[in-house]
């Protein structure tokens, strides 16, 4: 195990977080070096293992970044977007190869994220499973093929503890399927419709998100014509897909120059 990347997960009480410190625990081609939780989190302090449920593992829950940070060479994030803009500065300092899962991400979070990756590897997308990504590509590709006549909508369900909407995957989706287009999504973009809306606008991209249960994740791209509807549909039904990209991703970044990639980087897709 000595040699092997050394990884720190944050938000590791989290349903992502408890996922990703499991897989990392059990590889062979990665070490857990530690465990990030909010200051505050009851989990701050215990052995990691311990708080999971299972048997200690050595790995002291931390609220202090900077101390994990300094000895991993990568951090798998999927927490808030706040705490993923700070996470991005310090693994930078870190040269830690930073894998971003959180989702939410505002253009002001952006803009920093990218400052951060002038200085080291930074993996980010809104979704990091395997079949989202080739549906992203396919989105692109029908929409290119389709034109106006086809109306574009984008429904998404997750789980009622989701925060953010419309998902990180529904935007990739949408922007996917608006540079299909040649258009940009911010343009087009209509999400949240309710009340009196008045018709769809031809060219329009349209969001919905139903939230229930514990729904794992489902996208549907759906290209809707006069006497056809073609649909796109991706389904999840255990969140260890996305964990396991994001374990592919840090193993892939170790080697690359400073910069922003994203899953179809490291799937080799693009
Ligand atoms: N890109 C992808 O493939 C996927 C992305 N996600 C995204 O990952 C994020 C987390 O999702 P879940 O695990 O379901 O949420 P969660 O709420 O179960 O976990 C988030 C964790 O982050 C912790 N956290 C918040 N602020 C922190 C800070 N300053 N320092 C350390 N820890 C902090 C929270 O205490 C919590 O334990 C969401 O944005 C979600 O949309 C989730 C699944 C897949
Ligand atoms: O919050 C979640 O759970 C998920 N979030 C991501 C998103 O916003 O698309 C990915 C996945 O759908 C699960």
């Amino acid at each position: 195990m000595e040699g092997t990347p050394g990884i720190v997960v944050t938000g590791a009480s989290g349903r992502m977080g408890q996922m990703l410190a499991k897989l990392v625990m059990e590889s062979d081609n990665l070490r857990l070096v530690g465990a990030v939780e909010r200051p505050g989190s009851d989990w701050v302090g215990r052995d990691l293992g311990e708080a999971m449920g299972g048997p200690q593992c050595g790995i002291t829950v931390t609220d202090d970044p900077l101390e994990a940070f300094a000895k991993a060479q990568g951090i798998l994030d999927f927490t808030s977007p706040e705490a993923t803009v700070q996470f991005a500065g310090i693994a930078a300092q870190a040269r830690a190869v930073h894998v971003i899962g959180t989702t939410g991400l505002a253009p002001e979070h952006l803009e920093k994220i990218s400052a951060a990756a002038r200085h080291a590897v930074i993996v980010r997308a809104g979704n990091m499973s395997l079949g989202v990504n080739l549906l992203v590509k396919l989105t692109r590709m029908v929409a290119a093929a389709l034109d106006e006549d086809y109306d574009i909508e984008i429904v998404e369900a997750h789980h009622n503890r989701k925060v953010d909407a419309p998902s990180g995957t529904a935007l990739m989706l949408g922007e996917a399927a608006a540079e299909g287009r040649g258009v940009q999504l911010d343009k087009v973009r209509d999400s949240g419709r309710d009340g009196i809306t008045g018709a769809r606008k031809t060219g329009d991209i349209g969001f919905s998100a139903i939230r229930g249960g514990d729904i794992v994740g489902e996208h549907d791209v759906i290209f809707a014509g006069d006497g056809e509807r073609l649909v796109l549909r991706h389904l999840a039904s255990d969140r260890s897909l996305f964990a396991k990209g994001a374990l592919k991703a840090v193993l892939w970044g170790q080697d690359k120059k400073p910069g922003e990639y994203d899953m179809l980087d490291v799937l080799g897709l693009d």
